[in-house]
């Protein structure tokens, strides 16, 4: 019998679409695997009742059947589903690494991201990496097809997390197709401030390259007050706000000790528009850790 935490992340960071990916310090799912002849799964904790067991349709189920690993393996949640928190790719991180330690697989972390992100696959209709890669490496990832780079920073952040559900599938959908020159370039340019923030661990930096002008605009429409709660953020002091991964949840760069001003200011603009929601006071973290 194995357990492995794997923690919560934000993708995406605007400027980064299904390409950058942060690991939060917290919260985070634990999986606890062991050897069987065919996969079976439970499920318990924040939001389990609506996450199936069928391993058809859960993550963990598909990355078991990637790396040849049946089992039977245990969810218990901390990650919100439906969240923007990488719930999904909570779970399939922790399974990817369970599964290859207790069946001996000798894949190394880089090598499990694409077979965590066959989980991916499963809810969204869609194998992007930028969740899992960060849940399984830790720090600040950049996922391409041919591999992952993985960069550490000191940056503090609130993660805020409203009462109210998108799914990534249905966030996929609203994604434009087209895009002017003019916002390639911006997007560039702010990809490009950002990933020098990270590496300077440079929290005005950061929040200054995560303005994305195609897709966060499209998607701000699906969540209720996202415009009162992100000028909330920046009026307490964020660096930096946008969409986290798919949404709803919403994600602030919070430099010096502005992080408690943030997280209340996030969750009373919330309140404005009747919408309870709570927040995280986090930071970039680890990746998948085995018990
Ligand atoms: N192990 C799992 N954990 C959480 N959700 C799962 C799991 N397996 C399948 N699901 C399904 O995936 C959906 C949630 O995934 P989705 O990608 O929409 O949200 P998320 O992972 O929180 O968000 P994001 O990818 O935007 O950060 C729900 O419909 C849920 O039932
Ligand atoms: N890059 C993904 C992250 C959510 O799974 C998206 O924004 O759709």
């Amino acid at each position: 019998m194995l357990r492995v935490r794997a923690p919560a992340t934000s993708a995406n960071l605007g400027s980064g679409f299904d390409t950058f990916g942060v690991a939060l310090d917290r919260p985070s799912d634990v999986v606890t695997v062991e050897k069987a002849d065919r996969t079976t799964i439970d499920v318990s904790g924040v939001g389990s009742r609506f996450i199936p067991e069928d391993p058809e349709k859960n993550t963990v189920g598909a990355v078991a059947e990637a790396l040849d690993a049946p089992a039977h393996i245990s969810i218990e949640k901390g990650v919100r589903p439906a969240s923007g928190l990488g719930s999904s790719a909570a779970s399939a991180a922790a399974a990817a690494v369970a599964l290859n330690e207790l069946y001996d697989r000798g894949k190394t972390r880089e090598e499990l991201v694409p077979i965590a992100a066959e989980g991916e696959a499963v809810v969204s209709g869609d194998a992007h990496a930028d969740n899992v890669a960060p849940s399984i490496l830790g720090g600040f990832t950049i996922a391409r097809d041919d591999g992952v780079t993985c960069l550490d920073a000191d940056i503090s952040l609130v993660a805020c997390l409203p009462e109210i559900v998108i799914s990534t599938r249905d966030a996929r959908q609203v994604v434009p197709e087209h895009a002017r020159m003019s916002q390639v370039v911006e997007t560039v340019r702010n990809a490009a401030t950002l990933t020098a923030g990270i590496a300077r661990s440079d929290p005005a930096l950061v929040g200054r390259g995560m303005d994305d002008p195609i897709v966060t605009p499209a998607r701000a429409k699906l969540i209720d007050g996202y415009d009162t709660v992100r000028q909330a953020a920046f009026d307490a002091g964020a660096s930096g706000v946008t969409i986290s991964g798919a949404g709803p949840g919403i994600l602030a760069v919070c430099p010096g000790d502005t992080q408690r001003d943030i997280a209340l200011a996030t969750i009373e603009a919330f309140a404005e528009e009747d919408i309870e929601a709570r927040a995280f006071q986090t930071a970039i973290g680890p990746g998948a850790t085995i018990l």
